[in-house]
């Protein structure tokens, strides 16, 4: 069956979930970045995308947090753009891990590949295998600069948690090193581990989030700019990863209850993809204890449903065509 719906069926889903999430109060911010633990609990936005471009929000869409872990899924998109879907899958993986997203443990368990680029092994991984290798520079300007083509504007690292971030990721720094110890690091270790640090110090908005996810949707064409950001065939495959591994330890009952693809990160922030129709996102910082925002699984959850973007659904949601302005 397909459902039609439009864009004032989509801006009434978020307001509700917006009413209906508002007071939840569940989740803690993320301590062990210090930079995290200082912002405002209370932020909470909700932000989608249409295919046409049409950006509708509410909330706190506006305010720039740390894209942290969502990250990952630009930089797997681009090293997939770069080299191709098959050689990231023989490079990295796609298989989830079950285990927490910085776990030392998923390595040495399958330590012929780190499994998949969406957990911090298979991003730190991905890092090293953008190009140009062996150019700090030149990658953080390819990444940097894919970012903001998903996201149809400028994105900048936020220096405070940049430093914050640096200090104290010694785990990660096990992990990159670890990584080498088995021949799935592609340049050197600690520049890699470096431009993962960076990424996941982009401040970015709802509103680009759910741009970012959009342009995911679409087949890699920006809906807002236009501009082909990469391969269209690299849609299902980072979707299905999004689907398979976005939310850790805890993304079979994500995808049990919503069957949205989507991926979160420790700044509080959710993207979810539903490909050909929208993106959508929402962002609010206290976290479960698998690290994803308690307040953004609720609306993306309520909207998923109201709205019937389960892919698993016999119904299928699409976007009603505008109707054409008379002459
Ligand atoms: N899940 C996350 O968002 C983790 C990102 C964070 N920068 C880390 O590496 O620990």
């Amino acid at each position: 069956m397909i459902q039609k719906i439009d864009k004032k069926a989509v801006q009434e889903a978020l307001r509700t979930a917006y009413e209906r999430c508002k007071n939840e109060t569940g989740g803690k911010n993320a301590d062990y970045i210090p930079y995290l633990a200082n912002v405002p609990s209370n932020l909470f936005g909700i932000a989608a995308c249409l295919p046409d471009g049409d950006v509708v929000a509410v909330g706190d869409v506006d305010y720039k947090f740390g894209i942290e872990s969502v990250s990952k899924v630009p930089t797997a998109i681009l090293a997939m753009n770069q080299y191709s879907g098959q050689e990231v899958l023989d490079k990295i993986g796609a298989d989830a891990t079950g285990l927490p997203f910085n776990s030392i443990m998923a390595i040495l368990l399958e330590n012929d590949h780190p499994s998949t680029p969406l957990v911090n092994a298979g991003a730190i991984s991905a890092c090293s295998m953008v190009k140009p290798v062996g150019d700090s520079n030149g990658k953080w300007k390819a990444i940097a600069s894919f970012i903001a083509d998903l996201a149809g504007s400028e994105v900048e690292v936020i220096d405070e948690l940049y430093k914050s971030e640096t200090a104290t990721n010694f785990n990660n720094k096990s992990i990159a090193w670890l990584l080498k110890n088995y021949n799935r690091i592609y340049d050197d270790p600690d520049m890699a581990l470096d431009i993962y640090t960076r990424q996941c110090s982009i401040g970015v908005t709802a509103k680009q989030l759910a741009t970012m996810a959009a342009t995911i949707a679409n087949s890699g064409v920006n809906p807002v700019t236009k501009k082909e950001v990469f391969k269209p065939e690299l849609t299902p495959k980072i979707a299905s990863m999004m689907a398979t591994v976005g939310f850790y330890e805890h993304t079979g009952d994500w995808l049990f209850t919503t069957g949205l693809p989507a991926k979160t990160g420790v700044g509080g922030g959710i993207m979810g993809v539903v490909p050909g129709v929208m993106g959508v996102a929402a962002f609010a910082p206290p976290l479960d204890e698998a690290g994803n925002s308690v307040k953004a699984q609720k609306a993306l959850a309520f909207i998923a449903g109201h709205l019937n973007l389960n892919l698993f659904g016999t119904t299928r949601c699409v976007m009603a065509e505008k109707e054409p302005v008379q002459a």
